[in-house]
Parts: C-alpha cells; structure tokens; sequence
C-alpha cells in the first residue's frame, strides 16, 4: 500500500480567530476518507494520510510559511488549501501559493472549475491555481466547505497519479518524500472501476431539457397543489459577492450557455414555495366591510347574546299566554326601539312589532292576523280593546329567548375561519358584538416589471422602434388588489446590475412579497437570478418549471433586512412575456400570497374542476396552463373553450378567460396522444368566476 501525505491549510481570518467556526477540515477529510474507502473497493494499492491540519488568516507571510515547510521540508504529497481565492480584498491565496509554484497545473484548475460550473455560474467568480513546487502538488480550493468538497471530488480519482509524478515517480525519491511507499498504482487514471463521480450524481442538475426521473411521473397532474418531499437547491456562498456579474453579462462570450438551473415540475415547485415562505403574521383587526378576506388567528366568542332581550318574532299582541281567546284592553305598545316596557298582567295585552322586546309578564305573541278590534277610541285611531281569536298557546309562543341564536360567551367563529365576501362571517361577529379580532395579515406585495425596451403603458406618443407598453404590471397590481391584498407599484427597472440591484433593495424593505417580472430567461440582460443569488445572498429554491407558458420561473427569499435576521422575503420573479407572467401569478403566486395571509394546505389554492372540452385540444410539449372560458350550461355542466392562440407573449389569451386547463405534455399520457378530443374532462384551475349559459 503507498501511502500519500497531503496537508490541509484554511486560509481565512475567521476561522484563524476562531477554529470552532472552521467546517472545511471536517469536510475534506470526509472526502479523503471516501476516496481511501472507493480505492480500497477498486483494489488499488495507495492510501491518503493526512499529516498535517493547520488554519492560517488571509495573510501573505502566513499562508507561504506553511507551503514552504510543508512542500520544502515535509515534502508532503499533497497540500490543498481553501479559501481566500475570491475577488476579495483579502482574498491572497491564489498569488501567495502562485508565487511559490515552481510548476503551474492549468488541467487540474480546469476540472475543479468545469465541474463547479456546471453546479453555479459563478464558479467564474473563483481563482483557483494549481502547480508544483518541488515535489509537492498544491491545489487551491474555494472557501465555502461545500465548493471545496465539490472541487475536490471533481478530481481527486486523479490526484494519485498526479502527486506519485510529480515526486519524480522514482521510487526512491518517493519513499525519501512524501509517498512512503512504491510502485505507482496502475490502474489509477483507468476507467474501468464505475466509481460514483462528481458527474454522475450532479447530472440532474445542469440537464437542459426534459426532466429526469421521478419529475417525469407527476406531469400529467398538472393541478397539482405539490406533494413532493422538499429538495431546496443551496447557494453556493463565497466572499466574491459583490464582484456581481458585470463579468457575467458584460462579456456574452462568457455567459453560461444551458441553464444550470434544474427544470422541476409544478407539484415540486408547488412545495417548494409552501415549505420556504415565512409564518404567517398576527395582526388585530376591526369588524367591519374591510375583513373580508382575513382568515382567523384565533377563536372569537361572542361577546353578547344575540337576541340580546326577549324578543317577538312576529307583528301581533304580547299576551300571557294562559289568558285563552277572548277580548282584552291594549294597555302599551311596544316598538323595535330603545324601550322602557311596563309589566303585563293577566288579562292585559300590549301591541307588539316584530323585534320589539317582549314586556315582563307576557308569556307568548298571538299574530295580528288572529286577532280583532273589538273597540276604538272616539277619533277612530287608535284600538281600545282587541279580541283574541287564537287558541291553545304554548308558552314562549312566537318568541325568540334571549340567546337562542347566539349565547354571550360561546364560539361563534373558529381559528382558521375565512371572512368571506358572501358576508355572513361579518354579519355574525357584528351581532355578536365583537369590535375587534386576530387575524392573518395580509402581505403588501411589490410589483415590479423590468426590461430597457419596458414603458409606462400611459406613456404618450407613438413607441420607438423596440420599445413595448409594460401590460404586466396593471394587470397583476389589479389581480392582486381584486384578491384583497396590497399592490405597491415598484414602477420599472432598466437592465442594469447597479439598478435593480437598488430597485429591490429598496423594495423588499417597503413590501412584504417582491413580484418582478422579465429578466429571467437565458439572455445577457437577463439579471434578477445573478442579482438575487449574488446581490442579496438569496436563495433561488428554484429557477425552472417545467410548464407552459412560464417556465422561467423563479422563487427565491432573499434575507430580511428587518429584524429578525433570520426572516427571509419571498421573491416570484416571473417571465417577463405577459401571458407567462399572468399565469404563473395564479399558479404560484397567489397561493403564496394566500398561505401567507393564513390559508392553510389545499385551501391556499384556487379550486380545481373537472370541465368537459367543447373542441379538440392540441398538446404542447411541455404540460401547458391552457387558458379558456369555462361555463356552466343548462344541465349543470362545465364546459370549456380554448380562447384562441396560446403563444407566451398573447396576453389576449387571458381575455375572458377564467380558467387554465391543465394540460399534460404531448405524448406524455399512457397513449402517447398529442391532442384531447373534444367531449373529454380535463382538470381546470378556476382562476376567475364561473359564467352562466352561452357565450
Ligand atoms: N435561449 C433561451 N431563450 C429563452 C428561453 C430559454 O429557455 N432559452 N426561455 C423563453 C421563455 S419560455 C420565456 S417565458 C422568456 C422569458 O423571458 P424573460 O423572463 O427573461 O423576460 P424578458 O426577456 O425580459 O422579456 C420577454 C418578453 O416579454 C416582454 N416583456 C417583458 N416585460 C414586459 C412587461 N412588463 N410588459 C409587457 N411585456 C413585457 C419583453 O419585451 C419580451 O418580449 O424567455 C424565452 N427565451
Ligand atoms: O415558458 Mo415561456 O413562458 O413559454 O414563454
Ligand atoms: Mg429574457
């Protein structure tokens, strides 16, 4: 067995002050352990040896001290170092161990970095150097564990062969050196072990097209409201932040050419957005028209009896109700008003209106209708004696007991209740005498359109050559204030980093859920993913959704800049064509916005039914959000009409529409079909309210 010695050095002022921070040493010994176990399996003859640990700050002399000792006199196999190889100011690493390469490894830098980019684009914003000096390979790994780990996977198989010669692959020199024992291993740059390599278990993520595996399954449920066990997709974090990527979209040359987010489906992305977003907040509200719309935070009991005195259900006389037929004096009237009633004997009676409070001593009401005027005052207005016609009362005839609709201090409305426009959760806390209650508030939600070739809609005068009127942003500040939440109109962002790096730095510290629409997609100008991940240190839980219109799609939080730290806003930067963006408002965020504000579960989303299609349906590739006209005909039934062509950028084909059929991918069913004939029932996402009759 040869033994191969490596050091690890961590070059980072953090972890020097303080080695309990330092994760990175854990991290690649795990993964020498793992390339020892995987040799060990494949029969080959070498083995690492760590020798040496050491953490230094990023600090020129220090960091070249440990590489001349551990290179000069330790003659280790191998020293890896990671950290300082951003664009920081204290980012040295890379011309402190550069300067003391006798011999540069461009090949080795290559595959650390080819790999990285497949994981992030800005793998670009690393500097890695990799060389010899005397007879020790020393390789520079980025920073943050997980990159170092990822690099260091990406060529370790390769790294035996690689120190065995640059130690002269003499056995002697080898044995005086670093590599205790001889022989070079063989079989070490062969393929013919299958070994789990850094390509194998990430090709999932920079797959281009379709989607892989289990994604594929859940096309065909294109409603659905998200099952899947949440896979969130971590940033890479380095100290290289603000070096943004000017470098990125500047140099077209440079830009990363499939996207290298993965494409994941709609249930997935569903998840996603409901296992990221923030708790909802408590606020206290007060009953009136404006709580619709709320949901409870709480239970509320009432705080009166409803009715709140005895009360007469019907227009007619109070009478005890054992008195029997016969005619009696009307000794006082009693109105649905602020009373005073005098007490009723036997023998009396008192004319009462529905509502009025039953006088004490009356024991039912007899109806006006079974009663006559027995005897008149002289002017003929008013009745002086009436006859009872009615028989056999029971006691409490006619007449609502305090509390027999509602009784002070009982549940009226239950934590989780919605407030409904029908109006009858209103209607019941205001009986009940209930002024004020916890709810979930309701997000402000920022809308924001971006793009250089965006102008106001209003704008007047004729629109230059390439210049476009901005239809997304009325059209989700009306979705979402028609939904009963707040729009703060953001305005529009041009391309440029700098600006809507401030456009939503200022944003997300007025509103509570950043919509941004265009600048998603694969062009240069193409920004808010870099700009989120890059600007803000967010977190794009996803970038691709695999649907039709709005696959661009992307869902990030970006940290708060409130208290606590660890509150993140959510951000849905939607694509910038307007059907796109309509849609993908509906299926993602609205559903955000309503979890927020207290819907739980499936509750949060718009209802799914099943309608019949009226026509043929053509299907797209990608399972698509099909936007149509659902109505109900005579017999009850839904049926839907396409409205017309579906292209991204048709926002005509959202007129009227108050539905999107969900469509699985052409060929995806069991029957291979590309179309849906008419007569059958596709699941449809009710996006608007459902219309009566013909068209
Ligand atoms: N090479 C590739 N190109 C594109 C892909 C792709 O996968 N590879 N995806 C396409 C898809 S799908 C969509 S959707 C769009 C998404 O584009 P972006 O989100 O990057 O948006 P922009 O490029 O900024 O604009 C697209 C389109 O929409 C118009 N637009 C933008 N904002 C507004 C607005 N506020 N009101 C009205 N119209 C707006 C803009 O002028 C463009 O015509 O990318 C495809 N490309
Ligand atoms: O997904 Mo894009 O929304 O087709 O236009
Ligand atoms: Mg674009």
């Amino acid at each position: 067995m040869q033994e191969l010695t490596v050091g690890l050095l961590v070059i980072s002022d953090t972890a020097a002050a303080d080695h309990a921070t330092d994760r990175a040493i854990d991290t690649l010994t795990a993964v020498i352990a793992e390339a020892n176990a995987a040799a060990d399996v494949a029969g080959s003859t070498y083995e690492w040896i760590v020798d040496e640990r050491r953490i230094v700050p990023d600090d020129r002399e220090a960091i070249q001290e440990k590489i001349r000792e551990w290179c000069d006199v330790k003659q280790l196999s191998l020293v890896l170092t990671t950290g300082g190889t951003g664009f920081g100011v204290r980012d040295v690493t890379p011309e402190a161990v550069g300067d003391l390469l006798e011999k540069t490894a461009n090949g080795i830098v290559h595959g650390m970095l080819a790999a990285s980019l497949r994981i992030t684009p800005f793998a670009v914003m690393s500097r890695p150097v990799a060389g010899i000096r005397k007879q020790t390979l020393v390789i520079t790994l980025p920073g943050s564990p997980k990159g170092a780990k990822e690099n260091l996977e990406a060529i370790i198989k390769l790294l035996p062969h690689a120190c065995v010669q640059s130690a002269g692959g003499d056995s002697r020199s080898l044995h005086s050196g670093g590599v205790r024992k001889l022989e070079a291993d063989a079989g070490l740059t062969g393929s013919a072990t299958p070994r789990t390599t850094f390509h194998d278990r990430h090709s999932h993520l920079h797959e281009s097209g379709g989607i892989s595996g289990d994604e594929s399954a859940n096309h065909h449920h294109g409603c659905s409201h998200g099952h899947h066990a949440p896979t969130p997709r971590t940033k890479q974090t380095d100290n290289t932040n603000e070096m943004l990527s000017n470098e990125l979209t500047a140099d077209v040359t440079r830009r990363y050419r499939s996207s290298p987010y993965p494409m994941i489906s709609v249930a997935k992305a569903h998840t996603l957005v409901a296992e990221n977003l923030p708790l909802p907040e408590v606020v206290k509200r007060k009953v009136g028209p404006d709580l619709v719309g709320y949901i409870l935070a709480e239970d509320v009991t009432a705080a009166e009896s409803v009715p709140a005195f005895r009360a007469s259900i019907v227009d007619g006389y109070a009478v005890v109700h054992t008195d029997g037929t016969g005619v009696y004096p009307v000794v006082a009237v009693s109105h649905a008003a602020p009373t005073e009633t005098k007490l009723l004997s036997a023998g009396e009676i008192v004319r009462i209106t529905t509502g009025a409070p039953l006088p004490p001593g009356a024991t039912a009401v007899v109806m006006v209708e079974d009663t006559r005027i027995a005897e008149k005052t002289a002017d003929g207005k008013e009745e002086l004696q009436v006859e009872v016609l009615a028989s056999g009362l029971e006691p409490m005839e006619n007449v609502r007991e305090v509390g027999s609709d509602v009784r002070a201090g009982e549940v009226v409305l239950r934590k989780g209740a919605e407030i409904t426009a029908v109006g009858g959760e209103v209607g019941l806390l205001a009986s009940a005498g209930v002024q004020e209650v916890s709810v979930y508030w309701k997000p402000a939600v920022g809308v924001l359109s971006t793009g250089d070739e965006v102008v106001d809609h209003d704008r007047t005068g004729e629109l230059k050559l390439g210049e476009v009127r901005d239809s997304n942003r009325p059209t989700l500040i009306a979705a979402i204030q028609a939904r009963g939440f707040e729009a703060v109109d953001l305005g529009i962002a041009r391309d440029r980093f700098e600006t809507v790096e401030e456009v939503i730095k200022d944003a997300i510290s007025r509103v509570d859920v950043l919509i941004t629409t265009g600048g998603v997609s694969m062009g240069e100008k193409d920004l808010l993913k870099p700009t989120i991940e890059r600007s803000f240190l967010g977190t794009i839980h996803f970038g691709r959704v695999a649907m039709k219109p709005g696959k661009p799609t992307t869902f990030a939080t970006i940290p708060s800049p409130e208290s606590p730290p660890t509150a993140h806003k959510p951000v849905f930067s939607l694509p910038g064509n307007p059907a796109s963006a309509t849609v993908t408002f509906h299926l993602f965020v609205l559903p955000a916005l309503r979890q927020l504000s207290g819907y739980s579960g499936a509750s949060a989303h718009l209802p799914t039914a099943l309608v019949t299609m009226e026509h043929d349906v053509p299907l797209d590739p990608r399972p698509e959000y099909h936007r149509a006209v659902v109505r109900v005909d005579k017999t009850g039934t839904l049926l839907a009409r396409s409205t017309g062509g579906q292209r991204s950028s048709r926002i005509a084909s959202l007129e009227g529409a108050n539905a999107l059929l969900c469509l699985p991918a052409a060929g995806d069913v069991g029957d291979k079909r590309t179309r849906i004939p008419r007569g059958e029932r596709v699941p449809a996402l009710l996006i608007g309210e459902l219309k009566m009759g013909e068209y």
